[in-house]
């Protein structure tokens, strides 16, 4: 492996500023803050804020940081644009807040396409490389490190490449320490980012760093071509957040890089924690992790399909590019109908069971059989648990014995409606009826069942109901169609999903519950 961490190689992430242009993506301060702590723990080298002064939130986020950020292994960069035509950098509002932001690094976005010089900025080309050589020299001057965003510089670069050039030639001169080069439109594919970096590293001599929009679908590996053609400075984001389709996502440009083009550009074994920092990030968006992306995904070493089961028992990596420690991650072994033998072997052993011949035959049976009949498992962890426990024991673990279950719904004329359930059932020796209401029958029903046992399992109180999927399975059977509830259940501590299937939803919800809660008591016991 090349070592080239520290100022050999830049890793910036962007994910505070051209994540935040993600639709739907809304951070506060607070947000921003946790977030630029857990990008810090994957040790990048810069971390960009935001633009200050554009609006009051980056403002205060760069104040705060001043404060309450203490990054280990990331500066800060601060992002704004070039000084508007016909001011002075130093009288123009929005270049003394990057001045001001107290951070040591400013990025300015500058035009570097003739065409957007003369329609968006409305000026001359001689005018906006005044603009980019004042305001880099300024911000020199007041002792900020300078990086200059060359804003559709693939495009600028194929209509009119002296003038992209000079841009950037500008830049150098009056102090850049590099300019990245943004397929800010992201139409570019991999041979044309490396054909363009190659005569542009050749042409300036100065550094060049790389920005790719995914819009393409090659935001990564535009970056990686960029690297090769010489590009030491990577921008993206986690979890490629960003404008339109997003950016490069950075932790997959870095797991390339480090994985499988041998050049470390990240502090020796940060890279393992790139999957705990992926999905931390993802809970303070707010945007459910992608489980199918590259290297972090829950999906990206889950095996599914019998065949691969049965070479994994033999070696994973015949059917893995990598071991998924290198990334924080972990194999999975997913059952389903898919599955062979192999499959429910590895399983149990994944849950702790050495499986013998004849208990992996039934249990295969038993999960073909019952997925053919609508049953999910690999979405269902739980309830297979349970199936794996009575295929071993000879007994489906029971907390209580059912003896049996009614709900009933009512409205009144402009009331809401509510449910009541009465549950009857032995549990410690006794038998117990119980009513629980409800806003729907599922509720109702949850609540007579916990108020049935929570006297004899007070652990339960810690259960909560997190999530309830329905799917209607064969849907040309209108109402008679065969439903599966998936109810997912925590205990404060993990979560666990249970699946139950009937020709009633409610049948389908009950069977759930009852596995949920079987779960989750043994989970206790154990
Ligand atoms: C490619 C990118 O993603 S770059 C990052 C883009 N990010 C954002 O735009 C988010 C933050 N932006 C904002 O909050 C606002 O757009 C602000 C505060 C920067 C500017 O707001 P306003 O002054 O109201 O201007 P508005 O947004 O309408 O237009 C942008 C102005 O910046 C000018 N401009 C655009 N790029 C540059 C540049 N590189 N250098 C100097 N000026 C520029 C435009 O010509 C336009 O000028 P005009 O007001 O004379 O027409
Ligand atoms: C600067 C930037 O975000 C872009 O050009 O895409």
């Amino acid at each position: 492996m090349t070592s080239r961490t520290g100022d050999l190689f830049h890793v910036y992430d962007t994910t505070l500023r051209d994540g935040a242009q993600q639709e739907g993506l809304n951070l506060s301060v607070a947000d921003k803050l946790a977030i630029a702590r857990h990008v810090d723990g994957l040790g990048v080298g810069f971390i960009e804020g935001g633009w200050p002064g554009a609006n009051p939130k980056d403002t205060e986020f760069f104040a705060r940081a001043r404060e309450e950020l203490d990054l280990r292994h990331a500066r800060l960069a601060a992002f704004g644009a070039t000084r508007r035509a016909g001011v002075a950098a130093a009288d123009d509002p929005l270049v003394a807040a990057l001045r001001d932001s107290g951070a040591g690094v400013v990025t300015l976005v500058a035009k570097s396409h003739d065409r957007h010089v003369e329609l968006a900025l409305r000026t001359t080309l001689e005018e906006n490389l005044a603009m980019v050589r004042d305001t880099v020299a300024h911000l020199r001057a007041e002792g900020q490190r300078v990086f200059l965003d060359a804003e559709h510089f693939f495009d600028g670069y194929r209509d009119n490449r002296d003038y992209a050039l000079e841009v950037l030639r500008t830049a150098f001169e009056a102090g850049a320490d590099v300019a990245a080069l943004c397929d800010t439109n992201g139409g570019m594919l991999p041979t044309w980012v490396g054909d363009v970096v190659g005569d542009v590293v050749a042409a300036t001599g100065g550094r060049v760093g790389i920005h790719c929009h995914n819009d393409t679908g090659c935001a990564v590996a535009n970056t990686l071509a960029a690297v090769d053609a010489g590009a030491t400075h990577v921008q993206g984001t986690l979890n490629g957040y960003g404008e339109r389709t997003g950016n490069a996502d950075l932790v997959t440009v870095v797991a390339n890089l480090e994985l499988k083009l041998g050049t470390e550009v990240l502090p020796a074994g940060l890279l393992r924690e790139a999957t705990r920092v992926a999905h931390a990030v993802a809970e303070v968006t707010n945007v459910p992790p992608a489980s199918r992306q590259p290297y972090v995904g829950t999906s990206a070493f889950a095996h599914k399909a019998g065949l691969h089961a049965s070479a994994i028992k033999v070696d994973p990596f015949l059917y893995q590019h990598m071991d998924p420690e290198g990334v924080g991650n972990d194999m999975r072994l997913l059952v389903s109908d898919m599955a062979g033998r192999a499959s429910i072997e590895l399983k149990g052993r994944e849950l702790g069971f050495e499986l013998d011949a004849a208990t992996v035959q039934r249990v295969t049976a038993r999960v073909k059989d019952l997925e053919a009949r609508g049953f999910t498992f690999e979405a269902a962890d739980a309830s297979f648990e349970l199936l794996l426990v009575e295929e071993v024991e000879g007994l489906r673990p029971a907390y209580v014995e059912v003896e049996s279950w009614r709900v009933i719904t009512e409205t009144r004329i402009a009331e809401e409606a509510v449910s009541e359930a009465t549950v009857k059932l032995r549990a410690g020796g006794a038998r117990i009826v119980v009513t629980g209401e409800g806003n729907g029958p599922v509720n109702a029903l949850d609540s007579a069942l916990r108020q049935a046992i929570s006297q004899l399992y007070p652990e339960i109180v810690k259960f909560e109901l997190i999530d309830y999927k329905v799917r209607i399975l064969d849907q040309g059977h209108g109402t008679d169609a065969i439903t599966r509830v998936l109810i997912e259940t925590t205990d404060g501590e993990s979560s666990w999903v249970t699946v139950g299937v009937g020709h009633n939803v409610i049948e389908a919800s009950w069977m759930a519950l009852i596995d949920s809660l079987t779960f989750g008591l043994r989970r206790h016991d154990a």
